[in-house]
């Protein structure tokens, strides 16, 4: 091993940033899901002065978390402000919820949804990380966003504006861009991204994800494209549709497969079929 090496690694080391203790932000956020929902909780908490202190105990540890996090304002102030936020986000994840349980003829419930749902799951971090992110709290949301992603394969950025009633079924292989915006009552499917129609450095700040209005359903492996794309209410998006442009409400927008099916009994026939 060279010396020049052993340098340049140790130079790193003395010049990171305070590395953010990951798994105990995780644990925070998981915490935080198991006091609003004793769906999730190993153990429910049976008076009003538990739940009292478990909301003060969660705000005293992210302001101890968020103190080694570089934010303009106090942790304290900031911790603080998202714990005045719980209830609002009870209320939508309750949205999100019955959204899945009310579009999913196998879902069973709302225990059954809030408890192993991946779907809810990824909803639910989500609006943690996004209520972070809109606090201006830098790199946290991300590391929320993408424990979400690693437990779900649901990559959603902190940044994306999700309406209420959202509902994800089969919550795996989806992709939402940090400007995607999204309104009330959207159903998606396994697969389905929400992305950039380019990738360019300069394209930063800029709204490259689409928009999807109202009650708009998009099936399973659909891909939409580009920041000014916008999806009108009311419409339907089919499988594996590949949209770069707009649509206007109540559009039913579909793939068409071109698929041949054909028969013999004759096992020595040859493969009509090439990779
Ligand atoms: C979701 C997606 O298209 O991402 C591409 C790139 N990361 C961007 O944000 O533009």
């Amino acid at each position: 091993m060279s010396d020049d090496f052993l340098h340049t690694l140790t130079h790193a080391h003395q010049q990171a940033a305070v590395p953010l203790p990951a798994p105990a932000f995780c644990h925070w956020a998981e915490q935080v899901l198991q006091l609003l929902f004793p769906e999730r909780a190993d153990r429910p908490l049976s008076t009003t002065d538990a739940v009292a202190a478990t909301i003060s105990q969660l705000r005293s540890d992210l302001a101890v978390l968020l103190s080694v996090v570089p934010i303009a304002e106090p942790a304290s102030a900031i911790a603080a402000d998202f714990i005045e936020q719980l209830p609002q986000l009870r209320e939508l994840l309750l949205l999100d919820a019955a959204a899945i349980v009310a579009a999913d003829p196998a879902a069973e419930g709302l225990l059954e949804v809030i408890a192993t749902y991946p779907g809810f799951y990824a909803i639910a971090l989500h609006r943690l990380a996004h209520a972070l992110h809109r606090l201006a709290v830098p790199r946290v949301p991300r590391l929320l966003s993408e424990f979400a992603h690693t437990r779900t394969g649901v990559d959603i950025h902190p940044g994306a504006q999700i309406g209420p009633s959202f509902c994800i079924d089969h919550g795996t292989g989806i992709v939402i861009g940090e400007t995607t915006v999204i309104g009330a009552h959207v159903k998606i499917f396994q697969g389905v991204t929400l992305g950039a129609l380019s990738v360019a450095k300069h394209l930063a700040h800029t709204k490259r994800h689409p928009t999807i209005e109202d009650d708009v359903v998009i099936y399973a492996g659909a891909t939409i494209l580009g920041g000014s794309t916008v999806i009108g209410r009311h419409s339907i998006i089919g499988g594996n549709v590949w949209l770069t442009e707009s649509v206007p409400s109540h559009s039913r927008v579909y793939h068409q497969a071109q698929i041949q099916v054909t028969r013999t009994e004759d096992p020595t026939a040859d493969i009509m079929f090439s990779i």
